[in-house]
């Protein structure tokens, strides 16, 4: 039997889930949606709907991933991945909307059906008797991912496309899955694995023989201290450590706040990056000592070392970008002729550090790209390149590289060392979204490679002094932006205010944004001094206040 959508299945499917009276369904956000848990079944069911049609539509498997990352654990959500392990399009993120929006039985199995219509699924003939889909429904550990997950299987069920049960999944783990299924290479959990330590065995070339257990020595590190925000991550970094040991890899791993409780309370890469702050159950590690932290569904990651003072310094996406960046140059220098041909680069948002871009201008001679804020902008603008580097501040990116280059590195690996270590890259870096897990294995290969400590990393550029402050506004959709975010084109006189404050400040720099995840406005600062950086994020944050609508104290 083709797929069909069955508008009885839709409206029973739509009874058994209903809305919730208490509150609104969110919007699609910068990744998803996310919302108070009790709230979302309704929102599910639609994901789970969506994700069968447009798997119908591309003729490839989809997936569900219901998490909400670095929020709260009452929080849920869902991301959804399209058939190369991407992000929705802005297309599709419109459907999604509209199906949240449908919001009585009959509404939706209408909204379903226009859909359908407009991807003109039952025109698909793919030879054996109609189009073919499925999707992967995945899972992060809050209490109230069973009944989500259920809500998302009911959605596709109305549409009969096959489902597979991934269970509990780290985000990137699901878009590699999703993606791999779909290139026709193996994709199950343990494969995911296999990949990385494969991956990972060729990139340290010279720290690794045959797998000899203990082969691949600790250099210059007494290991790492790993905190997995007591999310999802744990239990996958436990495997995919396993797996390393299997493949004979000695490198030390010190694994925490495994959870189950507290997920995401003070633990964390978004509370390492944003709050500066050392993660529960790290406050008595010694001073220096190399320390990672990934979020909730595992696709952020930055690293830490204790400053012995209970502060820490921080490596945060940029950081990691420029050493990424640092290595892909390095290889290049050893294909002469050839790398020349390549294109390479860098993708930020405005909150990059200001000396992490003049880094990589005049250091490594790149010129990096600014989008807005968001993965989905920054990975696409990556995909433009031979080797696209993405990351946000906040640790999320990878590494992309197009498949016309994976080509010609083929070509020449035998003969060529260089083409090698990127080949290799390409397998570490999670080629479909950023991947904690992935980004983690990458760093410590080129540190070891490089015999480098988290110092020498520290050393490459110094930070300009920095501060992010939130406003609370009454609709912060009157702050309307230009120029990848960082120009306020309204409400009027406010650019003026914020241009006449930087001024001010020696090599300052801000800006003004609405969240698309909270709702607040964003202000971010930076200066020659931290005095400075401080007084202009206030300066711009009583601006916003005043101009925008604020509501509660002024800044
Ligand atoms: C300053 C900041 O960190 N913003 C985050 C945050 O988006 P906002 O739109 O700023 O709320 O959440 C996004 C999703 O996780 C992430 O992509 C982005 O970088
Ligand atoms: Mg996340």
């Amino acid at each position: 039997m083709p797929p069909r959508l069955d508008p009885d299945r839709v409206r029973d499917a739509a009874s058994r889930f209903p809305p919730d009276a208490d509150g609104d369904p969110p919007p699609y956000g910068t990744a998803g949606f996310r919302a108070q848990a009790p709230i979302l079944p309704p929102v599910l069911l639609r994901c789970g709907l969506l994700a069968a049609i447009k798997s119908l539509a591309a003729g490839k498997m989809c997936g569900v991933m219901v998490t909400a990352s670095h929020n709260p654990e009452e929080d849920n959500g869902a991301k959804l991945i399209g058939p190369v392990g991407e992000m929705m399009s802005p297309e599709w993120e419109d459907y999604a909307n509209r199906l949240v929006a449908a919001g009585s039985d009959d509404q939706l199995a209408a909204e379903a059906a226009a859909i359908w219509r407009q991807e003109g699924i039952d025109s698909i003939d793919e030879g054996r008797g109609g189009p073919v889909g499925g999707v992967v429904v995945g899972c992060d550990n809050r209490p109230s991912a069973g009944l989500l997950v259920e809500a998302a299987l009911a959605g596709v069920a109305c549409t009969g496309v096959p489902v597979v049960r991934a269970g509990l999944q780290t985000t990137p783990q699901l878009h590699f899955r999703v993606r791999a299924r779909n290139l026709g290479q193996p994709w199950g959990e343990a494969d995911y694995y296999d990949r990385l330590a494969m991956g990972l065995a060729k990139a340290s070339r010279d720290l690794v023989g045959d797998a000899v257990p203990g082969r691949w020595a600790a250099v210059g590190t007494d290991g790492l201290l790993l905190d997995c925000a007591n999310g999802v991550g744990a239990a996958k970094a436990e495997a995919l450590i396993a797996r390393l040991r299997e493949a004979g890899c000695g490198w030390r791993f010190d694994v925490r706040n495994v959870g189950p409780r507290g997920l995401n309370d003070r633990v964390g890469a978004d509370h390492v990056e944003k709050q500066r702050a050392l993660p529960l159950g790290f406050e008595t590690v010694a001073k220096g000592a190399r320390c990672c932290s990934i979020d909730g569904d595992a696709d952020r990651l930055v690293y830490f070392a204790p400053d012995g003072k209970r502060g820490l310094t921080l490596f945060d996406g940029n950081k990691i970008a420029a050493l990424l960046a640092l290595y892909i140059k390095d290889a290049l220098k050893g294909m002469p002729g050839i790398a020349e041909t390549f294109k390479v680069g860098v993708v930020q948002t405005a909150y990059a550090n200001g000396a992490s871009t003049n880094y990589l201008k005049t250091e490594l001679g790149l010129q990096p790209v600014m989008t807005s804020t968001g993965v989905k902008h920054l990975h696409r603008e990556a995909a433009s390149f031979d080797v696209g580097v993405y990351f946000e501040a906040n640790g999320h990116g990878t590494v992309l590289f197009s498949n016309d280059l994976i080509a010609k590195l083929r070509k020449i690996e035998y003969e060529d060392e260089a083409a090698r270590d990127l080949l290799a890259m390409a397998e570490v870096m999670n080629q479909a979204v950023g991947d904690a897990l992935s980004g983690m294995l990458m760093v410590e290969c080129i540190l070891r490679r490089k015999v480098w400590g988290l110092k020498e990393w520290e050393d490459m550029y110094t930070d300009l002094p920095s501060r992010q402050l939130k406003v609370m506004v009454a609709d912060r959709a009157v702050i309307k932006t230009t120029d990848a975010e960082t120009r306020c084109i309204a409400p009027d006189s406010l650019q003026q205010g914020i241009d006449a404050a930087v001024a001010r400040r020696k090599s300052g720099r801000a800006f003004a944004r609405p969240s698309g995840t909270e709702n607040v406005v964003r202000i971010y600062a930076e200066a020659a001094s931290q005095g400075e950086a401080d007084s202009l994020a206030k300066d711009v944050a009583r601006l916003v206040h005043k101009l925008a609508g604020g509501i509660g104290p002024v800044p």
